[in-house]
């Protein structure tokens, strides 16, 4: 059963829902609990006026002359039609009260949860319970807060209206206050109960309905249309996709089915309760202990106080249903990034004078057991083109989130100019760097926007957007769209076009030479080029970056030998470093691969 302490829990969250409320819109969170007491004041009347009407006519019936109260008994109907329109009105009127105000708490809520989404650390992205906790605070919905305001008042609303009902039963006969308990109690401990039991199967069952629907985007997204035709795949995924939706219809309706056993069970012996009351009150009735105004009172009143009192429950309910899922709405609000501002931030120097170090660097994934750097040592001085190079898995692009401070090392330390990088601010701190990841962004907006989006300080006419389309290549094909750097990109919305990969990629090294940042990071930037395009941008890259530093990370090592300086990474160890010459000359990995890719231009040159 469940405990006081639990029952009381919705109050707690009460207090962080108002200031949410009150945030979104004072003004229509004063009109609708306005609203909301009108409403309670007319109803109140309307049943006070119900009693006084009975009375009046029972007063009349045992009177000599019943003709003379004629007049009273209208007066009191008429009283009590206005009352009840009143009622409707104000509950018409707070309806649409709530309705607004719902609107603007949930668009308060969406910019919360995208506020904390933007702030959120990249490990916590990097994990399921990221994507736990997000869906979990999507399901609960930007619409409950409201919700659980409007239930109380209704709550409160209802509360009254029953206190008053109580009153009249008792005035009929005390005897039938334990009839009402028997009638609200139980059928309120069973929703209860079973409110608990689904909200527990369902944050059991999250995964499961993360699973469904990513096997419902692999169907439906045109990311992985041409694979699934080509492999059929289609009828497979659906199945899946089928078999995960029964396993979870299954044990929610199973949880349904007890719960309904349940309830009609309690239902029946709030039944059995409310005739057995019947009965004795209308054998009193016929012994004449009791009037037959208030036989008809109970019987106009009881039906009242039974539709309230399921109303009661439910709201009851669905209040403890709301506390609970908005505690997975705040457990995702609550999330704070462990990379966050020192309490006394280092001054950032304007410029760096020695450059970035990493000393001695260990990193491992938070969760995870295998270190994947270890005693890493690296330099990368102002103005100098360091490359990094390295097979699959070997640690290059963790690496470069270290260096990015996506992350933050197990052990060791990254310096700029000497000074430990965790002392900055990290949002200054990641401005001395733009970077193009492997699984760059392809953003449905303009060629402007997406190569803009690398310094959206810049106003939307910036002559640097078309600067760094010409330094990355991309002005040559971007000139050929219908509207030039306005065109929209993606097929997603109209007008828009598509581009090829290696024309992407072109976009998104635009972005990246766009901000005059210190330090430029490029992931395999050239994966999707053509030999001759890869060519042009190497050939003079450093006049292309501004003589600013660079970190390359590229398999082509014929991309590769133009750095200043080369470090080899294994198994997330550095295990050579130097000038391409003098890696050549030690005649380590690198000059083993470097043999290996130049052997086959050898051939054909040959
Ligand atoms: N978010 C993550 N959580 C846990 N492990 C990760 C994560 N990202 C990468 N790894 C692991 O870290 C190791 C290094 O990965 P990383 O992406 O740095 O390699 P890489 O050298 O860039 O490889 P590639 O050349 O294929 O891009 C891999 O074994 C990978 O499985």
């Amino acid at each position: 059963m469940l405990s006081v302490a639990k029952m009381m829990a919705p109050l707690s969250t009460l207090k962080r829902i108002f200031p949410i409320l009150w945030a979104s819109s004072r003004k229509w969170t004063l009109i609708s609990s306005g609203l909301m007491v009108i409403e309670i004041i007319f109803g109140l009347a309307v049943l006070f006026l119900l009693k006084q009407l009975v009375d009046v006519v029972t007063t009349m019936l045992g009177s000599d002359a019943p003709a003379d109260g004629i007049g009273q008994v209208l007066w009191t109907v008429a009283v009590t039609g206005v009352c009840s329109l009143g009622f409707l009105a104000a509950r018409g009127f707070s309806g649409l009260a709530r309705e607004t105000q719902g609107l603007l708490v949930a668009e308060q809520i969406d910019s919360q949860i995208h506020d904390r989404a933007v702030r959120a650390d990249l490990a916590f992205y990097e994990s399921p319970r990221y994507f736990d906790t997000l869906q979990r605070a999507r399901q609960s919905g930007s619409q409950r807060p409201v919700q659980v305001v409007n239930n109380l008042m209704l709550l409160v609303k209802n509360t009254l209206m029953l206190v008053a009902i109580v009153v009249l039963l008792a005035t009929i006969n005390w005897m039938l206050l334990p009839l009402l308990v028997v009638a609200i109690v139980p059928a309120l401990m069973v929703r209860l109960r079973f409110t608990r039991k689904l909200y527990n199967w369902e944050l059991r069952r999250t995964q499961m309905e993360r699973r469904a629907g990513y096997l419902d985007w692999l169907l439906t997204s045109d990311i992985h249309a041409k694979e699934l035709r080509l492999n059929q795949l289609g009828d497979f995924l659906r199945e899946r996709y089928a078999e995960i939706k029964a396993t979870i219809r299954q044990e929610r309706l199973a949880i349904s089915r007890r719960r309904t056993i349940v309830e009609v069970g309690v239902a029946t012996a709030a039944t059995a309760a409310f005739f057995s009351a019947l009965a004795y009150l209308a054998w009193e009735t016929s012994q004449g202990r009791n009037s037959v105004g208030n036989l008809v009172l109970f019987l106009l009143v009881f039906q009242r106080a039974q539709s309230m009192g399921q109303e009661l429950v439910g709201q009851l309910s669905k209040l403890y249903e709301d506390h609970l899922y908005i505690g997975l709405l705040f457990e995702f609000l609550d999330v704070r990034p462990i990379i966050a501002e020192p309490e006394h931030p280092a001054p950032l120097p304007a410029r760096m004078n020695q450059g970035m170090r990493f000393e001695n660097v260990g990193f491992r994934y938070p969760g995870t057991s295998r270190d994947v750097l270890s005693h890493v040592d690296l330099t990368i001085r102002p103005g100098q083109i360091v490359a990094l190079v390295g097979a699959n898995g070997s640690g290059k692009t963790s690496l470069i989130k270290l260096l990015c401070r996506l992350y933050d090392p197990t052990s060791g330390r990254i310096t700029l100019d000497g000074v430990d990088v965790r002392e900055f601010s990290p949002d200054d701190y990641r401005r001395k760097f733009s970077v193009i990841f492997q699984d760059y962004g392809m953003y449905a907006d303009t060629v402007r926007s997406n190569i803009r989006y690398g310094d959206i300080r810049q106003p939307e006419d910036t002559p640097l957007v078309e600067a760094a389309g010409d330094k990355s290549g991309a002005a040559a094909f971007v000139h050929q769209l219908h509207s030039g750097y306005d065109t929209p990109l993606t097929r997603m919305f109209d007008d828009g076009a598509e581009l090829s990969i290696g024309q992407w990629q072109k976009v998104a090294l635009a972005r990246a030479f766009m901000y005059q940042s210190e330090v430029i990071i490029l992931d395999e930037p050239t994966s999707a080029l053509d030999p001759g395009a890869e060519f042009d941008l190497f050939a003079n890259f450093r006049e292309r970056i501004d003589h600013r530093a660079a970190l390359v990370i590229s398999h082509r090592l014929s991309t590769v030998r133009m750095a200043d300086y080369i470090y080899v990474l294994d198994e997330g160890e550095i295990r050579e470093a130097g000038t391409h010459d003098e890696l050549i000359r030690q005649g380590g990995m690198y000059c083993e691969l470097f043999s290996q890719q130049a052997y086959h231009y050898r051939e054909v040159e040959a």
